[in-house]
């Protein structure tokens, strides 16, 4: 169950973390002809918080727990992507427009035959291997080719730097040439999907290969499972990636992503050389379950369309 809370002062709205429950601040100016049945739409349960105690009204509302699949690991959706439409939010009318990649259309897709599966082992064994080298602490590392960032305990090393000579060892020139193309074949379907130009889409950071278990969370870094909007917690995305490495229920349980819609929930659940792939505003609210046993791999691949925040394809020291 997710709650949010509304306060009668229409100013804009914020989003707060508060454990794992997000809170959604909406504040409705007094002035405002305003009725509070038009911010609890569909799907939600509200009543007032705290009523008469506070000068401004506070309204807590639940958000309904009806989960619907869009993809389950067991089926293999191919040759054409599947699509899910939404209405695009607001946040990219406060961003510089770039014809020929600002979101026009939103929604999010899910698509199995970009990628093969025996493509995901090979990048799934680069990723246990250069995660082999360190590790978080806690449940969640995280190892970016493109800054060299990998999770290191409680914090982050840069790959190349600590490892430096022995980076010849664990990472060969046709494991980048493959993420390379697998990161063109990504960008080449967002563009289709989406009626973009793909030559006006710039891979952005943060860009990286995730390993998720059970083990419980040392620092803030290994809160993977908080409700976020990636345009709001990343700042440049425009279209976010997910290319799983693993299988939900086999590889490990819990770990399905969750697109957290006013109207209930909408799941995806991981499959090797699945892409799931969506715009980055905030009609894509969205957060990744615990993980409950065994390991999840996965990469997030970012696009933005702003060329100040492209970022190059990695390299071979
Ligand atoms: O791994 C996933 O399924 C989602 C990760 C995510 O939400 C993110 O990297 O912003
Ligand atoms: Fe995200």
């Amino acid at each position: 169950m997710h709650f949010f809370l509304y306060k009668t002062q229409f100013l804009g709205h914020k989003t707060l973390f508060f454990r794992d429950i997000l809170l959604l601040q909406v504040e409705v100016s007094l002035s405002h002809s305003f009725s509070f049945a038009s911010l609890c739409s569909e799907g939600m349960l509200c009543g007032r918080d705290r009523p008469g105690e506070d000068p401004v009204d506070w309204w807590l509302c639940s958000w309904s727990d009806i989960t619907e699949v869009l993809a389950s690991q067991r089926e293999l959706v191919s040759p054409e992507p599947r699509v899910f439409t939404v209405q695009c939010s607001e946040d990219y009318e406060n961003h510089k427009r770039y014809p020929g990649c600002t979101p026009q259309k939103c929604g999010r897709a899910v698509a199995d035959g970009v990628v093969t599966r025996e493509e995901a082992q090979v990048l799934r064994r680069l990723a246990e291997r250069g995660l082999a080298l360190a590790g978080s602490e806690g449940g969640a590392s995280i190892l970016d080719l493109h800054s060299g960032a990998l999770s290191m305990g409680k914090q982050f090393v840069n790959i190349y730097r600590y490892f430096g000579d022995q980076i010849g060892d664990v990472f060969t020139p046709e494991d980048f040439q493959l993420y390379r193309d697998v990161r063109g074949r990504i960008q080449a379907i967002i563009a289709k999907t989406f009626g973009l130009d793909p030559t006006l889409m710039y891979l952005t950071k943060p860009t990286f290969f995730s390993r998720i278990n059970s083990t419980a969370a040392k620092t803030q870094h290994d809160e993977y499972w908080h409700p976020h909007i990636d345009k709001v917690t990343y700042g440049s995305f425009d279209y976010t990636s997910l290319l799983y490495l693993s299988d939900y229920d086999s590889d490990f349980t819990g770990g399905r992503f969750v697109f957290m819609d006013q109207n209930g929930n909408r799941t995806v659940e991981p499959r090797a050389g699945r892409v799931s792939f969506f715009s980055s505003g905030s009609e894509n609210l969205h957060r990744v379950e615990k993980v409950t046993w065994g390991t999840r791999y996965a990469i997030t691949v970012s696009f933005t369309c702003d060329p100040a925040h492209a970022i190059a394809d990695p390299t071979l020291p």
